[in-house]
């Protein structure tokens, strides 16, 4: 099978956060999508009606096949993974088993179906503890966690393949995926949540008491954590960029994705309590293992190489939209 341009994309992990937004991403730009998931953290519901769904494994190379074959796949946007940094140093296993064995199983199922166009999810999970910033992608990549390894083992794979094979990737490392689909048609759903902004939602609406600032003693402004939220419809929408450069023939490329400014914990707060007028019960508690005090993405490789422009690029949207996607959850 050769690829052609417009031919479908299978979206891995679509059932999820961040996929399920760059699938409507890719509904709203009128293109063919198939969606394959597990549902082990995704949900059925987070796919717009018309969206194939093939539930089961990404490991699973005979599904792959006949998934390629019956839709005419011709990219590949792979999401489907493990993503939880404490679980992975608790079960490393387990981690290198989801995200990078079954990511082995899928870039070698393209390679045999001569599928050509792969855009991975990758994290700023990959660099660790960079004393510089912004970090740009020539930062030695240093991950700390069996999370970030497994991903960086995928972008080696990922890299080596297209040396060897008739295949071209963009890899994405996204920095702080935050926000929800502004018309309200997806957003976060998590069993145990862990990122801030998620957390001070579920405080907001009352699922918790108070939320806990881990640490006020780093060497910043104002001894928070800062890091560079980027809304999750503008991380869809890079994905559709990266779609359109590799179907100009664009080359394979590795690059960060966020706004390249940061903001603290505090300063997140502090939006939180603006948009909502009201104060966020919060107290300071210890810092977090493992938390880097500061993580800016360099942006200039992004900015150069894709046609790309952030419609939702302030903290004021991407807070309230993450807010008003709690409060549809809650109600
Ligand atoms: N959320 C973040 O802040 C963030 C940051 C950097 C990178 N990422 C990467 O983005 C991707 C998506 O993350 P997310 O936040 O949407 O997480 P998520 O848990 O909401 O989505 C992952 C999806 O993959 C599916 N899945 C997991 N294992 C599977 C398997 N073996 N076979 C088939 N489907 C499987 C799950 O059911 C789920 O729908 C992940 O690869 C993650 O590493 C996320
Ligand atoms: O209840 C909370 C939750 C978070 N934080 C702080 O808020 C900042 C952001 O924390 P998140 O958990 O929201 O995000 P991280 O920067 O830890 O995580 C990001 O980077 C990780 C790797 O470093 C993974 O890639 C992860 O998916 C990605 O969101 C950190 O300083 C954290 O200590 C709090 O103070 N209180």
């Amino acid at each position: 099978m050769t690829t052609s341009d417009n031919a479908t994309v299978l979206v891995t992990g679509g059932a999820g956060y961040i996929g399920s937004h760059v699938v409507l991403a890719l509904r709203d730009q009128g293109r063919a999508v198939v969606v394959l998931d597990d549902l082990s953290t995704g949900r059925r519901s987070a796919l717009p009606d018309g969206v194939p769904l093939v539930e089961g494994d990404v490991g699973d190379k005979a599904l792959l096949a006949e998934t390629f074959a019956r839709h005419g796949i011709g990219t590949v946007m792979h999401f489907a993974g493990s993503i939880v940094v404490p679980d992975s140093v608790e079960r490393p296993l387990a981690y290198y088993r989801n995200n990078t064995v079954k990511s082995h199983a899928l870039v070698e199922a393209c390679v045999e179906a001569g599928i050509g166009r792969f855009i991975f999810s990758s994290t700023a999970a990959v660099y660790g503890m960079p004393e510089r910033l912004p970090i740009d992608e020539q930062t030695p990549t240093k991950p700390i966690n069996p999370y970030g390894s497994s991903k960086l083992m995928t972008e080696w794979m990922l890299r080596d393949t297209a040396a060897a094979h008739d295949l071209r990737y963009v890899a994405l490392r996204y920095f702080n995926v935050a926000g929800a689909d502004p018309q309200g048609r997806s957003g976060q759903v998590s069993k145990v949540a862990t990122h801030l902004i998620k957390i001070a939602a579920q405080t907001v609406t009352g699922q918790r008491a108070e939320l806990q600032i881990y640490g006020d003693d780093y060497d910043t402004a104002d001894g928070t954590c800062v890091r560079d939220y980027i809304h999750v419809s503008d991380l869809a929408d890079a994905h559709v960029a990266a779609l359109r450069h590799l179907e100009a023939g664009g080359a394979s490329e590795v690059m960060n994705c966020g706004y390249g400014r940061g903001y603290s914990v505090r300063e997140v707060l502090a939006m939180v309590e603006r948009v909502t007028g009201k104060p966020l019960p919060m107290r300071i508690g210890p810092r977090r293992a493992g938390d880097p005090p500061a993580l800016v993405a360099g942006v200039e490789r992004i900015g150069r190489t894709l046609d790309w422009t952030p419609r939702h690029a302030d903290l004021e949207t991407i807070v309230a939209s993450a807010l008003a996607w709690e409060e549809r959850l809650v109600r």
